[in-house]
């Protein structure tokens, strides 16, 4: 029975689906360290994670039976995507499923900051009573400034609209600008005319420290800043150099350079003490309408990649998208992609007698995917012999 591990209190319809399917489940409330999860991945077939789990080229290589990693979330940085390419591993995520949530929770956070609300809660919770209007504001006709405007960004761009709100945005890509939002060509252009700014890149590795002191430095003196993408985008001493000595008015984070594995580990932070100051524990994704959506979605993701070879949605392998197979066995080859050992596939599969009915290739830089339907079983020697064909990367056969 194959096995699967799933981390990091992944919705329990996840387990539900996959056991449905047949595979003995395995699930752990937190995120393990590397040695940690090497030792619980010891004969483990599918891989289930969130956002705090990191999967290292050490942690692939000590475990050459995972065939899959499903990331229960959006971002994949966790994972090194190329190297688990490269050594037959399968990724997906669930590009959209939680996006709605974090929308909501900043633009919660848009309006709690403008309003002021962590600090006045926390005076009231010490006894003093303050109706001052002094630094608080209506979110209509101020100015939203988004930074990344993909599946989060651009949905804000539409609430916020709603709200009055004007809207301009910075991204790397050119985008479609919703409703009357406007692009602006550098991120200067952004700072200086928003009153709030929120990043929603993703996390690639070239985000590390994007925004740190010219940048708050350029924003609006009084603008509030958000973070809900990734916690090593900001430099938060910065942020709180620009908070103290009152150029930013106020900030709110759900996302940390470094993070608890698990809920209970003790979490500090130097801007704890800021009073106009809303601080999350990475919960945008955390609703449960969106776990729910994000439990099935990526089962079903790694079902589908499991049973019938399909990568559709797959984030580092070329996607074939394929429905149930229609002969007597399935062949999925991974390889690298170099010219003809499409060939050579079909070559040593003729030399069988075994006739290919459907076939599948999809290829995205150095990797190459088949998914082929064929007209009887392979023996072991067959598939040993499209294993050893030269730049091989994995071989199964669904049959
Ligand atoms: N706080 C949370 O719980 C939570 C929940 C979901 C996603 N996230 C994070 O939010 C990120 C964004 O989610 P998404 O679904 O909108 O992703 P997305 O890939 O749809 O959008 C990211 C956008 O950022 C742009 N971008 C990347 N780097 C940039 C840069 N340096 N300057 C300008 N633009 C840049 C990209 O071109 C893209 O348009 C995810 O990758 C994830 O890390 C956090
Ligand atoms: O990448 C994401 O979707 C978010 O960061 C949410 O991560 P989580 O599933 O660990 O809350």
């Amino acid at each position: 029975m194959p096995k699967a591990l799933l981390l990091e209190n992944i919705h329990p319809l996840a387990a539900e689906a996959l056991s449905k399917d047949g595979f003995d489940v395995v699930t752990m409330k937190g995120a393990l360290s590397e040695d940690e999860l090497i030792e619980a991945l010891d004969g483990v077939d599918l891989l289930g994670i969130r956002s705090k789990t990191t999967v290292t080229p050490k942690v692939i290589d000590a475990c050459p039976q995972l065939t899959a990693i499903g990331c229960f979330c959006i971002g994949t940085n966790q994972v090194d995507l190329s190297y688990a390419a490269n050594q037959g591993i399968a990724v997906f995520n669930a590009p959209y499923s939680n996006t709605r949530s974090v929308v909501e929770l900043v633009i919660c956070d848009i309006i709690c900051l403008m309003r002021r609300i962590p600090a006045h809660t926390h005076y009231l919770k010490h006894g003093v009573w303050d109706k001052s209007a002094t630094g608080s504001h209506e979110v209509r006709g101020k100015t939203l400034g988004i930074i990344g405007y993909g599946n989060i960004g651009s949905q804000l761009s539409v609430l916020a609209e709603a709200l009055g709100m004007r809207v301009v945005f910075y991204d790397l890509e050119e985008k479609l600008a919703l409703g009357n939002a406007h692009r602006c060509e550098t991120l200067d252009e952004l700072l200086e005319q928003s009153d709030a700014v929120t990043l929603h890149v993703d996390g690639r590795k070239s985000n590390t420290g994007f925004f740190g002191e010219h940048q708050f430095a350029q924003m609006k003196q009084g603008a509030i800043f958000i973070n809900a993408s990734r916690g090593f985008v900001a430099d938060l001493v910065a942020l709180k150099k620009y908070i103290d000595n009152g150029h930013i008015a106020g900030a709110a984070l759900d996302v940390y350079p470094t993070e608890p594995k698990a809920k209970g580990d003790p979490f500090t932070s130097e801007l704890a003490d800021e009073d106009n100051m809303v601080l999350t524990p990475h919960i945008g994704g955390s609703t449960l309408e969106a776990q729910k959506n994000i439990g099935t979605f990526v089962a079903q993701r790694l079902s589908d990649y499991w049973f019938k070879a399909s990568t559709m949605l797959s984030v580092n392998l070329p996607q074939i998208t394929v429905g149930d197979c229609k002969n007597e066995a399935r062949v999925a080859h991974l390889h690298k992609n170099l010219p003809g050992i499409l060939a050579q596939v079909n070559q040593h599969l003729g030399a069988q007698d075994i006739n290919v009915s459907a076939q599948s290739l999809g290829t995205e830089g150095e990797i190459g995917y088949a998914v082929m339907d064929v007209s009887a079983p392979l023996s072991q020697e067959t598939i040993e012999a499209l294993e050893a064909i030269p730049g091989t990367i994995r071989v199964r056969v669904m049959q």
